[in-house]
């Protein structure tokens, strides 16, 4: 059950692809109305353990603002297709529980199934109401109006409704998807429904892992329905959209560490960056890379910097280098007998500012795994980016924002549209892995895969936190080489970790809290978080197995 858990919970559809798995399950004899009710009995379970009383959800928020109140009062919004079908089956099981009930239904023309449960909703003396200004104050509502089955943008009419039922900001459980919502790009298609909690079903619709549809969606969790792991399969093959896991991240680290081991075949990390104008890049970057665990660190920094390096890193080989006049680094300077290929991997940019340009080049030479990020982005764009990347042979991890994105990729779909096409475009273009940064990361390798971090926090915007990033992802990518595991996974694991740390450190200290070198201090901390949790929840499923034996054992079945 745990393995099936977790694989549901990395896969990531379309509606198209939602439609022709829905269409393979009724195929093979599942009723739609039975599928209906199987969907609306657990959405009705969970909205009323949500509505129930001391639970940190709808019902927490209702009570303080009507302590009072003797039951609870529900509006449903219901849409013309099976999304408004799910509510009504809600509102009936509502209505049995002793909610108050209100139905408001915008269309008459519904689709037979949602027909049906609408004429017996009527039926049991539920009201129902055609205008939303007729729906009486609820304490929270349910929306029912569209789900994956939204294909243009919305009517006067109901666009009218739904900004009303906005205005009321009273907690709202979104069926599916929050009405409004493309389902694939998260695009808001006129206006949309601003959900407290959204209750996705069977699968993780792409849309919700859009950075614009983030503002609707509130917390959003997954509605499972069993859908057969084969139809999935069926359809999808491996997965070409993923949702970045806790354990498909922490499976990656390179930990535990073999018993036997010694620095060197733990990683050599070589970072260049900073500049006499932002030395504390090259700090932060090096305090990302510290927490990686990397066996080896080596910074190159300009010859100005190296006194403070080694202050903040005593740990690190410093590479004082010439610089130019403007401090920047002029040209790299390594040991004797090491070149940029004895380092397992690099990472180059933060602080460096665009008079390093001349090592750029150098870097894209080298045979080694390449992280490039910042201003190291930033000269790249100056050169014929597609082609300069496409005679690399080793790994190049571009780790761009927004505004880099755009630069180094003019040509490809704007991300501000949909980041997952655009990522992925980008990648298979440049033949590197692209980290898009943003409320939800999104990563692609050249095949075309896409990797997306689902949990982060806006504490993260701020200046540094990228550095952070870049450090922590060149440390693993230098520790990489000792387990097999692909450079994107890599990637996927640094930027989960790096939001984990953001997101802890945020519930210490607030979203005003998280200044990057704060960061730096938490990275640590969700290791210890999460292997604590994973010890847990092994204890459990031991225990759990202990008592259920326990149980058979007295019953002298086992
Ligand atoms: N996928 C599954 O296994 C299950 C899905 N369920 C629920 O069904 C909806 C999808 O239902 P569908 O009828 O296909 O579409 P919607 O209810 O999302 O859309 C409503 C309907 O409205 C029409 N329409 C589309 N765009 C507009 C518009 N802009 N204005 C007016 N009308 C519009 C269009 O004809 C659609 O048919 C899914 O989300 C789940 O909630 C099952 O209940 C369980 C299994
Ligand atoms: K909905």
């Amino acid at each position: 059950m745990h393995d099936r858990q977790e694989q549901i919970s990395q896969v990531v559809v379309t509606s198209a692809q939602m439609r022709e798995i829905e269409g393979r399950i009724f195929a093979a004899g599942m009723p739609v109305a039975a599928l209906m009710e199987k969907v609306a009995i657990a959405i009705s379970r969970r909205v009323q353990e949500l509505g129930s009383h001391g639970s940190r959800g709808v019902g927490e928020m209702i009570r303080e603002q009507l302590p009072l109140r003797p039951r609870l009062c529900v509006g449903i919004l219901v849409g013309p297709g099976h999304n408004g079908g799910d509510a009504l089956v809600v509102a009936r099981e509502l209505h049995f529980r002793g909610y108050e009930v209100w139905i408001y239904s915008p269309l008459s023309k519904l689709k037979e199934l949602t027909q049906q449960h609408f004429l017996y909703a009527q039926s049991l003396g539920i009201p129902c109401y055609q205008e939303i200004e007729q729906l009486p104050n609820c304490d929270f509502l349910i929306d029912g109006l569209f789900g994956f089955g939204l294909e243009r943008a919305l009517t006067d009419l109901i666009a009218s409704a739904i900004n009303q039922i906005n205005e009321w900001k009273k907690p709202i459980i979104s069926i599916d998807l929050p009405s409004g919502l493309h389902t694939d790009t998260g695009e808001v298609l006129g206006t949309a429904i601003r959900a407290t909690y959204t209750f996705c079903l069977g699968l993780w619709k792409l849309g919700l892992l859009q950075d614009q549809a983030l503002e609707y969606v509130g917390k959003a969790e997954l509605i499972d329905f069993d859908i057969p792991l084969a139809d999935i399969q069926a359809v999808l093959g491996s997965p070409s959209v993923k949702r970045i896991t806790p354990k498909s991240a922490l499976s990656t680290l390179p930990l535990p560490r073999p018993t036997v081991t010694h620095k060197y075949k733990e990683g050599h990390l070589l970072l260049i960056c900073g500049s006499r104008r932002y030395a504390g890049g090259a700090i932060l970057t090096g305090l990302g890379a510290r927490a990686s665990g990397v066996g080896m660190l080596s910074i190159a920094v300009p010859e100005s910097l190296k006194p403070q390096m080694s202050a903040q890193l005593p740990e690190a080989l410093i590479i004082g280098c010439p610089e130019t006049p403007s401090g920047a680094i002029a040209q790299l300077e390594l040991p004797e007998k090491t070149d940029l290929s004895s380092f397992n991997a690099i990472a180059c940019g933060p602080g460096l500012t665009k008079d390093a340009h001349p090592i750029l080049q150098q870097v894209l030479d080298s045979t080694s795994p390449l992280v490039l990020d910042a201003d190291g982005l930033n000269i790249l764009a100056q050169m014929s980016t597609i082609t300069t990347l496409q005679k690399r042979q080793a790994a190049t991890v571009l780790t761009p924002h927004a505004g880099e994105f755009q630069r180094l990729f003019p040509d490809v779909p704007d991300a501000k549209k949909d980041r997952v096409v655009a990522v992925r475009e980008a990648a298979v273009q440049s033949g590197t892995v692209v980290l898009l940064k943003g409320a939800r990361t999104a990563i692609a390798n050249p095949q075309g895969e896409v990797w997306i971090n689902p949990e982060s926090t806006p504490a993260l915007a701020r200046g540094g936190s990228g550095d952070v990033l870049t450090g922590l992802l060149g440390g693993l990518l230098a520790q990489a080489n000792s387990k097999h595991i692909t450079v994107e996974e890599i990637v996927a694991t640094a930027a989960w970790w790096h939001a984990q740390a953001g997101i802890l450190a945020a519930q210490e200290r607030t979203e005003l809290g998280v200044d990057a070198y704060t960061l730096t201090q938490y990275l640590i901390q969700v290791l210890l978080k999460w292997s604590i949790r994973s010890e847990n929840d092994e204890m459990m499923t031991g225990a759990r197995s202990t008592y259920i034996k326990q149980i058979f054992k007295i019953a002298d079945i086992i």
